[in-house]
């Protein structure tokens, strides 16, 4: 199946998630990772989603859903265990300007969510295109085993030190080549073990020795 991917900025962004068990759960805890206004629309929710509703970082509409429930949304998860009212509610969503995503349906899904690893801007993703979500799982275990915290330090420190590497070399050349040569496994091991100002050192001294 092709697909485009897109990494999506949530923050603040109505979406809502019909249903309130077990899937329902894994999709409301990504959607809120991501600084989503999620609402919930289930008679029932298990104790996961309970909790959260009690702190106060879900909207819940404690009823079946009904069709005129999915105005204003960006992206609708129809998430019930049955079929035909994920059917309805994805038609509904999609017909005031959602994508959805229905849970039984990857057919009729206008997008799926991938299997993640994060580590603060760090994003990477699995997608099988719904050919195996256990496989997809699998491999982000084996991902999260290869790249660890550390990735994350990394990446925020590179991040951090680019306007200042930018404004030390001059052409976009140079900073190319700066950075494929400084991207290696020192700095990162240094991080490993938690020693974050060598690391920002070596990055700084690297751009010292390079520059014009
Ligand atoms: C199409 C898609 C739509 C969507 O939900 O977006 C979809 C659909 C379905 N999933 C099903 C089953 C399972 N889903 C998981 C787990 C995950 N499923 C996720 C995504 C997706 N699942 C989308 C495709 C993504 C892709 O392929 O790249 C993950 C990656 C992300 C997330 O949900 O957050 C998350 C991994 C999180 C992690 O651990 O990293 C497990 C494994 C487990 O739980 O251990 C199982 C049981 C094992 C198995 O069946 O493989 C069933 C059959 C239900 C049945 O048999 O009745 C359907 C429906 C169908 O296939 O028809
Ligand atoms: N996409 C995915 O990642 C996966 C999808 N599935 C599919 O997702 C579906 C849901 O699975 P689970 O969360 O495990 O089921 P579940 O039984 O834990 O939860 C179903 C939820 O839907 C709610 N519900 C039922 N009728 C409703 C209605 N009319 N309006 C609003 N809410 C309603 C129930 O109260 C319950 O909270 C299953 O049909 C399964 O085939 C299963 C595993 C993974």
């Amino acid at each position: 199946m092709e697909l485009y991917p897109i990494n999506l900025k949530l923050a603040g962004r109505r979406c809502a998630v019909v249903g309130g068990g077990t899937v329902a759960e894994r999709k409301v805890k990504t959607l809120l990772a991501a600084g989503a206004a999620v609402s919930v629309f289930s008679p029932e929710l298990i104790p996961g989603l309970h909790a959260l509703e009690a702190a106060g970082q879900l909207t819940w509409v404690p009823q079946v859903y009904q069709s005129g429930d999915l105005h204003n949304f960006f992206l609708v998860f129809c998430a019930t265990d049955k079929q035909d009212i994920n059917r309805q509610a994805a038609e509904t969503a999609r017909a005031a300007g959602a994508l959805v995503n229905i849970a039984d349906a990857p057919d009729l899904s206008d997008f799926f969510v991938p299997a993640q690893v994060a580590h603060g801007d760090l994003l990477l993703t699995v997608s099988t295109g719904g050919g195996s979500p256990a496989l997809a799982r699998r491999l982000r275990e084996e991902i999260a085993a290869r790249y660890g915290p550390e990735y994350g330090h990394y990446l925020a420190l590179i991040a951090k030190l680019r306007p200042e590497i930018r404004s030390r070399l001059g052409t976009a050349r140079e900073r190319e080549k700066f950075w494929r040569e400084t991207i290696d496994h020192e700095a990162l091991d240094l991080l490993k073990r938690g020693k974050f100002s060598e690391a920002e050192e070596r990055i700084r001294h690297a751009a010292c020795c390079t520059g014009p």
